[in-house]
């Protein structure tokens, strides 16, 4: 990097950390994007002059609040919620809401940052945000989480509405909780409207939703490996992860004829040697979403699979890579270890799942590999397909849903290619999708002033 870029980022950085102390996703999701945009913006003083990346990344607005609730014993316990409305430029804030032990302001502002630019490159108006609370739905009855949902939501309605802020899943809130809160939502604010996605079918609902962070995130690798005149047909695919998003990937990379041999939880790993077949798929999806069980149970189903306590998958020889469980899940030295057993593709279903050191080693190495604000766009994708057949009060078939994802995630990887393409022809996806994500909410800034 140049000597003045350099200094850019840096005179960045320190600012950033001393506006935001402490916080050290948040730092590692601004520091991968500066490093993408510094030249970009030195070219172009305008957005110097109008602070236009200092804005992004300061949040509009942050709610912070109370969750009181009664557990199943009938005492009190009280949580954390959070909303972090980041950037509304190009339309209503838009993104998950995480329940899990870990959550706090430096991984939702992350994630909300990570969000804005991820909306972008979907080419729909949604602006970016993203809430939760350090809640920890494991172990809790489905009256304890209903009770929470219900004490989170009610809070939460004052802030957010369908032209507003939408929230959706993420870890720890897929279907279940959803329901809960739209159910609780309604409730208080006494209409029916497209105020979260995720929704069931048969309640405003888009079909593919649950599938389509997976689905997105394989369609993205499929356009990836075709660069190389590569497909995932006979590909052995090493998979973290085994809720939402990994189970849908699991599911399309085996339609496209690849073989998956891992999956995970935060406990550990199971390996099959023969593949996790939509049979045994059935059995995952059966155990994670309805018996709310371990993934070692699976090595317990089928003796040809081997459990690993308190290990990450990336040991394992493969092709193809898809982290999909949560952030800095791949470190520099799994990612050393994943290209010298052959792995050329890295695809990422998770939000930041590589850390800095394993992005770098992938980059040296010219892997295919892409960030999950590209990657895993699918999901937010689909779920402004889901606004759209709100606001019509029409639903599209399953077909039609995964026809539109398809092209978006074309759209998305063409992006990356047109803005990430360097002089020896390596597409760094990496900045493909910063400065592609970036354009649209700077022009739109740009026309709206200093606001
Ligand atoms: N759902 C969606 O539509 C989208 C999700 N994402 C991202 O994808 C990732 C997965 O989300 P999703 O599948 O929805 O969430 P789920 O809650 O459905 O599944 C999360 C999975 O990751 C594992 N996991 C969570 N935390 C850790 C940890 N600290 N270490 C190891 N494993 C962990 C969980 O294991 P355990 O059960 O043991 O906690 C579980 O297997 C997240 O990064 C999320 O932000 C991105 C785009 C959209
Ligand atoms: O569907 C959505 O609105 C958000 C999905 C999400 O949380 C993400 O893309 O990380």
């Amino acid at each position: 990097m140049e000597k003045h870029v350099q200094k850019y980022v840096d005179d960045f950085m320190a600012d950033i950390i001393a506006r935001n102390p402490g916080e050290k996703e948040f730092h590692q999701a601004v520091h991968e994007v500066v490093e993408s945009l510094a030249p970009y913006i030195l070219e172009n003083p305008v957005l110097q002059k109008m602070k236009v990346l200092e804005r992004i990344a300061e949040p509009e607005r942050i709610v912070m609040f109370r969750v009181p609730w009664l557990n199943d014993k009938g005492e009190i316990e009280i949580n954390k919620g959070y909303r972090v409305e980041m950037n509304s430029a190009i339309g209503p804030y838009k993104g998950g809401i995480r329940f899990h032990s870990s959550v706090n302001l430096s991984i939702l502002k992350f994630l909300a940052f990570e969000q804005t630019f991820k909306n972008s490159l979907t080419t729909l108006p949604m602006g970016g945000g993203k809430g939760g609370s350090d809640f920890n739905p494991k172990g809790k009855s489905d009256n304890e989480v209903m009770r929470f949902c219900q004490s989170f939501m009610t809070e939460l309605q004052r802030h957010i509405g369908a032209n507003t802020d939408v929230p959706a899943g993420d870890i720890g809130v897929g279907g279940r909780e959803i329901g809960f809160m739209f159910g609780q939502y309604k409730r208080l604010r006494n209409e029916f409207t497209g105020t979260l996605t995720g929704k069931g079918l048969g309640w405003g609902g888009s079909p593919l939703r649950p599938e389509a962070t997976g689905y997105g995130t394989c369609y993205f690798a499929q356009e990836m490996l075709a660069t190389r005149g590569e497909s995932f047909k006979g590909k052995t695919v090493a998979i973290s992860g085994s809720g939402n998003v990994a189970q849908y990937a699991c599911e399309k990379a085996t339609q496209l004829g690849a073989k998956v041999v891992t999956l995970s939880d935060s406990s550990g790993y199971i390996y099959d040697p023969k593949g996790i077949d939509a049979d045994k798929l059935a059995y995952v999806m059966e155990l994670k979403n309805i018996f709310r069980g371990r993934i070692k149970e699976y090595a317990e189903k089928y003796p040809e699979a081997t459990y690993y306590e308190g290990q990450r998958p990336w040991s394992v020889k493969c092709d193809i890579a898809m982290p999909c469980a949560t952030q800095n899940e791949l470190n520099g030295d799994e990612a050393q270890t994943l290209i010298a057993n052959g792995c050329f593709c890295v695809a990422e279903g998770a939000n930041m799942p590589s850390t800095p050191e394993a992005i770098k080693a992938f980059l040296d190495n010219k892997l295919l590999y892409s960030p999950g604000k590209a990657s895993n766009a699918g999901g937010v994708a689909t779920s402004g397909l889901e606004m759209t057949q709100n606001s019509m009060r029409l639903s599209w078939s399953p077909q039609e849903v995964d026809q539109k994802l398809h092209s978006i995630m074309k759209d998305i990887h063409a992006a990356c290619v047109k803005y990430g393409t360097g002089p020896d022809g390596y597409v760094n996806y990496v900045n493909g999708a910063n400065i592609a994500g970036f354009m649209k909410v700077a022009n739109a800034m740009l026309a709206q002033g200093c606001v």
